[in-house]
């Protein structure tokens, strides 16, 4: 009888036991005590769970950050605690949640872990739901960034609970300012990843993925898995006095852009560089110089390479492969300049006009450095 009572009584309760007997009369542990010794040990603990939460201050602030988000990566007790202090970007089926501080200006709205849980609860969920937010990086204010996406819920219910609007990532990354963009592209990149990635390919078994979201794991086959990306190349053919722009029939009207192209496997960036062109325009192109490079989320996750490339003076004749692009020509620095300051796309029934990719775009960069290095040749001239 007795021996049953004992074995019913609570693991938490028996060590609230154990931790009273263990208490001297004065209210002390006894020294060498196991209890002793966590007490001791307690503040080491919390510090050191404190360096685990928290970018170190002994580097550079861009060290630690970096630091700090690759530890959230690799240890999911750190990432949980960082969640708790950290900033969530919501996203409705893949698009993001922006709010207007003022009529001109869009911005991601950011929401603390508590906000959200509020949020959650007020539209009937447990807030289980947010142990599925990804790590995005980290703040310049050291907060960790995540995104979540809230899709099961209703759409109108949320965007009312939290006061912003879900738009559609088309949309919403040329609304955003340029230096905000690329955050809101990378959650939408990383939870549309999660989204196709629930299975493994080789066992066909399902994936479970770690606290930050950076990789998901195959326990049947032991294969990890890491968000991708497809490489594509993309070039700014000049012919020393003109440029070389393109535009496929999905192109709004009007609009020209640079030659671009997906990486085949197992090429090199210059390689597929002159195999695009040559495809696409029918050119041999040399002096390959690298620019620059940025993510792009459409239609799913691309790793852009920028570069500039000239073709010889005397073959710069097109051959325009129909099938891959609806027109490609030669551009003047005049033409360029006039299509640089249009500010927005044409509407239906204004007269056609040339207009070129948005500031967001890596093509847009190209074409702005070939402007300057023309006027700096002809200012050396
Ligand atoms: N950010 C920027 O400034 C620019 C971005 N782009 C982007 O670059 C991407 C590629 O340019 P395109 O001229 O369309 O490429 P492309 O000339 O290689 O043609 C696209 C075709 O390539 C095939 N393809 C081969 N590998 C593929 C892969 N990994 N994923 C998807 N399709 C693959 C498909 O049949 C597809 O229809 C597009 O998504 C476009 O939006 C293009 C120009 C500038
Ligand atoms: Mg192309």
């Amino acid at each position: 009888m007795s021996r049953r009572r004992s074995c019913s009584v609570s693991s938490s309760t028996r060590k609230k036991e154990t931790h009273t007997r263990l208490r001297s009369k004065s209210g002390r542990f006894k020294v060498g005590d196991p209890a002793h010794i966590r007490a001791m040990l307690r503040p080491l603990r919390l510090l050191l769970s404190g360096l685990k939460t928290q970018p170190s201050r002994c580097c550079s602030s861009f060290v630690s950050r970096m630091r700090y988000v690759n530890r959230l990566k690799e240890d999911d007790e750190a990432c949980a605690a960082a969640l708790k202090d950290g900033s969530i970007f919501l996203f409705h089926r893949l698009s993001p949640l922006l709010r207007r501080p003022d009529a001109r200006t869009f911005s991601p709205a950011a929401f603390t872990c508590s906000d959200v849980q509020l949020v959650l609860q007020r539209l009937g969920s447990d807030g289980s739901q947010l142990k599925e937010a990804v790590l995005i990086g980290c703040s310049e204010q050291n907060q960790a960034q995540f995104c979540l996406d809230v899709g099961e819920l209703d759409q109108a219910a949320v965007e009312e609970a939290s006061q912003g609007t879900f738009i559609d990532l088309r949309k919403a990354f040329f609304l955003l300012p340029a230096a905000e963009a690329p955050l809101v592209s990378k959650g939408q990149a990383l939870l549309h990843w999660h989204q196709t990635s629930r299975f493994c390919g080789a066992s066909g078994q399902p994936t479970q993925r770690n606290r930050a979201g950076s990789q998901r794991f195959c326990s049947s086959s032991s294969t990890v898995y890491y968000p991708k990306m497809s490489a594509v190349a993309v070039a700014l053919v000049s012919d020393g006095s003109r440029c070389l722009l393109g535009r496929q029939p999905s192109f709004p009207r009007g609009l020209y852009s640079a030659l671009a192209g997906f990486c085949d496997m197992g090429e090199t960036l210059e390689e597929a560089l002159c195999r695009e062109v040559a495809e696409e325009v029918g050119l041999e192109i040399q002096s390959i110089s690298y620019s620059s490079s940025q993510h792009w989320p459409f239609p799913h996750s691309s790793f852009m390479l920028g570069c500039h490339a000239l073709v010889s003076p005397a073959h710069t004749q097109l051959s325009v492969d129909n099938s891959e692009l609806e027109d490609a020509r030669w551009f003047t620095m005049d033409e360029i300049t006039r299509a640089l300051q249009v500010k927005a796309p044409p509407r239906r029934g204004d007269p056609p006009i040339i207009w070129l990719p948005p500031k967001h775009a890596l093509a847009n960069r190209l074409i702005r450095e070939w402007v300057e290095q023309q006027q700096q040749s002809e200012g050396g001239e």
